[in-house]
């Protein structure tokens, strides 16, 4: 059973790159914002752009970092201006267990996981983050899987990704009952680039789905 037994469904926004975007997901009430620091991705910011654009992140929202097997002293770097940590790679738990900040491990539902081993084996995750599985794309993906492949108990909060936005993470909500959901895509008019009223109504489903 998850150790949190009864929550709202959190909201995080990812992959945000501009000022105004962080002042949007704030405005419509997001709890987390992530921001991707992998050069991989075309959502990825240098270390310089990550201090300015947390900067402006006010108190009580977190603030979080996403890496994809990266160096510790990278990750060492960054965590000054981060709140949490989001392993999205296939960093092991002892290489999780190396940051000074609370940390995530994101899992890609690939046909053959074992969700309760996993959440055995990072002990130390504040939480479990399911995204889709791409072979050769380790995330933002903007594609869903199988929400019935997530066992009703496991032993830590869920956080769902993977293809959400506003069209269906009200399903997604009612029938995962996630500790938290995690978009990107779904809220964007372009790679990086969000959309203000795709995040409002985003939120909007969250909070409609738990009335
Ligand atoms: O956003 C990215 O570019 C990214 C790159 C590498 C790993 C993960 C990435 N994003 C995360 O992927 C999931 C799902 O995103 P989407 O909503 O399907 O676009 C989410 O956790 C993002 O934070």
């Amino acid at each position: 059973m998850s150790p949190v037994s009864s929550y709202r469904t959190r909201v995080k926004i990812c992959g945000l790159t501009r000022a105004e975007d962080i002042d949007a997901a704030v405005a419509a009430g997001a709890d987390a914002l992530g921001f991707v620091m992998w050069p991989g991705s075309p959502r990825a910011l240098d270390l310089e752009r990550l201090a300015a654009l947390t900067a402006r992140v006010p108190a009580f929202v977190t603030r979080v970092g996403l890496f994809v097997d990266q160096s510790p002293a990278f990750i060492r770097a960054c965590e000054a201006h981060l709140d949490l940590v989001q392993f999205h790679g296939d960093e092991a738990p002892a290489e999780c267990c190396e940051a000074t900040r609370p940390w995530v491990k994101a899992l890609r539902m690939r046909d053959d996981i074992d969700l309760a081993r996993a959440a055995h084996d990072y002990a130390a995750a504040r939480g479990l983050l399911l995204d889709a599985y791409k072979p050769g794309v380790p995330g933002g993906t903007g594609e869903t899987f199988d929400w019935g492949r997530i066992p009703a108990s496991l032993e830590k909060p869920v956080i769902l990704a993977g293809g959400l936005d506003a069209s269906n993470v009200g399903e997604a909500v009612r029938m995962v009952h996630p500790y938290a959901v995690d978009v990107s895509g779904g809220v964007e008019q372009a790679k990086g680039i969000k959309d203000p009223d795709k995040i409002r109504a985003f939120v909007r489903q969250v909070f409609l789905a738990q009335e």
